[in-house]
């Protein structure tokens, strides 16, 4: 994960963020609030040093995470913390438990009836509050600390990110690869129905049951309020960000998504990267794939890795395309 160009400018979270009005309408509670201001630096004074999202009226104040949850091994470590595997006292819930330092995300945004959360944390409430998307991975309680915050989030199990599921078992056959992507094109439609951009998407942030072959997207590390104007920042990993930001130091929300959602998929299909650099990429950039990839899935790849932003799909027009519906016997160019 990398942040570029931190030009903040309009995107600064000082609390009074707006939603851009092209969004759904958000649930009463997830809704910002300038008007909680007053309540919310009262709520501050008096909060214990545990928040939780929805359990704190049922809970103790300042249980400890140790109090609640079992630390097990380390599942993975990023830039700016580390995951371990967890068990929730209680009833044995599998979970996984994130340290993030504040370092990585100063920001707070205000979520009604919650006060300021760290950005993460917001991102997240908004994107797994009930109706929730089994895509998304779920956020289950959190701590704020005064160095880091720690995110309870669900632990599927047995289960794998995509990356290491690919280093271990070979790319992913075409089969496979459509079941990852419809559950992808459906968490990144949840998100955006939430007015939220994950804008981090890339095979360590799938992890994949490897019984039932459910994805569920994670890490909203990088993620950012949606809005309809263009980004003038970029976090998130630079090998998935679009020729756009390279250009021009801009991008759109979707097109960005979009085209992070095509490296990932060559990716897991051709166990590489389809250019050696975005900031190369033009309209004449040739893309070459495996004999074997059908000629729907190349068309799909192309069609998310076009040059130019408005040339490429949105997920909309991702959801209908042919290979997402074609068995394997009906793909024409299947050369297998
Ligand atoms: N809920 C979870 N269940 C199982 N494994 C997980 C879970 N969350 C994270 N992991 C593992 O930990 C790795 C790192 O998680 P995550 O991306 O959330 O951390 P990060 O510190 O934000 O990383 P980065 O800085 O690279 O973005 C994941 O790629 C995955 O392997």
């Amino acid at each position: 994960m990398s942040h570029m160009g931190e030009e903040r400018g309009e995107d600064t979270r000082d609390g009074t963020t707006e939603l851009p009005g092209f969004l759904a309408p958000l649930p009463s509670h997830l809704a910002d609030s300038a008007s909680t201001d007053q309540r919310n630096s009262k709520r501050k004074r008096q909060s214990s040093s545990q928040q939780t999202l929805s359990t704190s009226s049922s809970r103790p104040a300042k249980r400890s995470r140790r109090d609640l949850y079992q630390k097990g091994p380390l599942l993975g470590r990023g830039g700016f913390g580390s995951v371990f595997a967890g068990m929730r006292r209680s009833d044995g819930l599998p979970v996984a438990i994130k340290y993030v330092s504040k370092d990585r995300t100063p920001e707070r945004l205000k979520v009604d009836g919650q006060g300021r959360l760290p950005l993460e944390v917001a991102l997240m409430t908004r994107v797994t509050s009930a109706p929730a998307c089994p895509s998304v991975l779920q956020l289950l309680d959190w701590f704020d600390r005064p160095r880091r915050y720690i995110l309870i989030l669900e632990r599927p199990d047995p289960c794998q990110d995509l990356q290491s599921f690919c280093e271990e078992n070979g790319c992913l056959d075409e089969r496979l690869a459509k079941k990852v992507l419809v559950q992808l094109i459906a968490a990144l439609k949840h998100c955006e129905s939430r007015g939220v951009l994950h804008r981090d998407v890339k095979p360590e942030n799938l992890l994949i049951s490897t019984e039932s072959q459910d994805i569920k997207l994670l890490d909203f590390g990088c993620g950012d309020l949606l809005k309809r104007s263009a980004y003038k920042y970029f976090a998130g990993t630079p090998a998935y960000a679009p020729p756009e930001w390279f250009r021009r130091h801009r991008y759109h929300a979707t097109p960005a998504t979009v085209w992070s959602v095509g490296v990932t998929l060559y990716n897991i299909l051709c166990d590489r990267f389809p250019f050696r650099g975005a900031q190369r990429v033009t309209s004449r950039s040739r893309l070459t794939f495996p004999r074997s990839l059908s000629t729907e899935c190349r068309q799909l790849i192309r069609w998310c890795l076009s040059a130019a932003p408005a040339d490429r799909p949105s997920l909309a027009d991702l959801e209908s395309h042919p290979w997402l519906h074609c068995t394997e016997g009906e793909q024409e160019g299947q050369r297998n």
